[in-house]
């Protein structure tokens, strides 16, 4: 196998939505094409970062995309003479130092879904197929579970245009929804929660009462105090999963959250390698019986460190179904029905056209299938790959 090139470029994924931490008013994705050929063979594939970083050309240009070209065949080719996106992953980190992984982990995450996306297309599967029979003793999924996630911040969004929101989510399949809490801007503790509190009962209103059909979102805002002080509140709702509640390495207020709060815990999507989340198991206190982990394979070294992340997970005792990635992207959602994940992050509203599946592949019950196409899907969802081939 030979890389034969590796294009990049930058899209925007801007909008005026807004979480608890930061707003999408300046975000922007990388988007990387990178053809290989060999056994008489040629594929491109294609590959992005999702939502929550930013796009990285300097460290593209000016390291891993140069490692990536120079790489040998020897380097990239398996011993069954298929593409290695393993072989690929280590030739780009040759000279890093472990620990501090930054945001070279976008970087390479977004090469690597390309050779993800080639070595499927290579062989002429899907890339569920693919990693289901390499991976997962041939067993993939029929469907994945997907829940809808929105209820940003958005400037004169009140309760009724965020009960609207969901009430369209509902409308297009979907049964289990997010919403963003923690984000009244400028006001105290006792305040914002006064706030959450409405809005979370008015969506509640609307899902029948259901707290196992609603999820919140405080994307790391959270200092332990207002953890807690939330955590007492929320409890008596009994939500399907508390998300992010405090700062993503600070296991040990994980620990001290996780023994006052019974319901479910979320977090892991600003984890970005195996080791960080190997701390997080280690020190965070998570309950293996209930707890969601959300780490993001296109943000985090991808599907190569993903898989040494699943590795981590069993022999800790956890479960790959404990596992619903961040980011609401065909590469996380291919690799919960191939490798039998709890579900998948999905994005009805926002960050198109990153976030979002292949068209014409409907929502049923909160779940959705994969269609047969070789590849991560690209070419089944037609704004996405329409971005894509402007590389080409
Ligand atoms: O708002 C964001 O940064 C995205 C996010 O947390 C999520 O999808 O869970
Ligand atoms: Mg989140």
């Amino acid at each position: 196998m030979r890389i034969v090139s590796v294009k990049q470029g930058v899209a925007p994924i801007s909008s005026a939505i807004a979480n608890a931490y930061i707003d999408f008013s300046k975000m922007t994705a990388s988007i990387v094409a990178v053809t290989v050929e060999g056994n008489g063979k040629r594929a491109t594939g294609y590959g992005f970062n999702s939502n929550g970083r930013y796009a990285q050309p300097g460290l593209l240009a000016e390291r891993f995309v140069p490692r990536l070209t120079e790489a040998t065949e020897a380097q990239v080719t398996d011993a069954q003479g298929r593409l290695d996106p393993a072989g690929a992953w280590a030739a780009m980190m040759k000279n890093e130092k472990p620990g501090g992984h930054g945001e070279r982990s976008v970087a390479v995450g977004v090469l690597d879904m390309a050779l993800w996306d080639a070595a499927a297309k290579l062989e002429g599967v899907p890339l569920w197929r693919l990693l289901a029979d390499r991976y997962n003793g041939g067993k993939a999924d029929d469907a994945a579970w997907v829940y809808a996630a929105g209820g940003y911040y958005y400037p004169g969004k009140g309760v009724d245009q965020l009960v609207e929101e969901m009430k369209r989510y509902l409308g297009m399949g979907y049964s289990t929804v997010k919403m963003k809490i923690g984000g009244a801007p400028g006001t105290g503790l006792k305040e914002a929660l006064t706030e959450d509190l409405a809005r979370i009962e008015a969506v509640l209103k609307l899902l029948g009462g259901d707290g196992s059909k609603l999820c919140v979102d405080v994307n790391g805002r959270f200092g332990l105090h207002a953890a807690l002080t939330y955590a007492a509140a929320l409890r008596p709702f009994n939500l399907r999963w508390y998300e992010e509640p405090l700062d993503p390495l600070d296991y040990s207020t994980h620990a001290t959250l996780a023994e006052h709060y019974g319901p479910p815990i979320a977090t892991g999507e600003n984890l970005f390698s195996m080791l960080d989340a190997r701390n997080l198991i280690r020190h965070g206190g998570l309950r293996p019986d209930r707890d969601i982990l959300q780490f993001d394979p296109a943000l985090s070294y991808g599907l190569v460190e993903y898989l040494r992340t699943l590795q981590m997970l069993v022999e800790h005792g956890w479960s790959p179904r404990r596992c619903v990635p961040h980011g609401g992207h065909q590469f996380a959602l291919n690799i919960a029905v191939g490798l039998g994940l709890g579900g998948n992050e999905s994005y009805p509203e926002v960050f198109a056209p990153f976030g979002g599946f292949a068209d014409d592949v409907p929502v049923r019950d909160s779940r959705v299938a994969m269609p047969e196409v070789p590849g991560i899907g690209f070419e089944a969802k037609n704004d996405l790959y329409a971005v894509l081939r402007s590389l080409d």
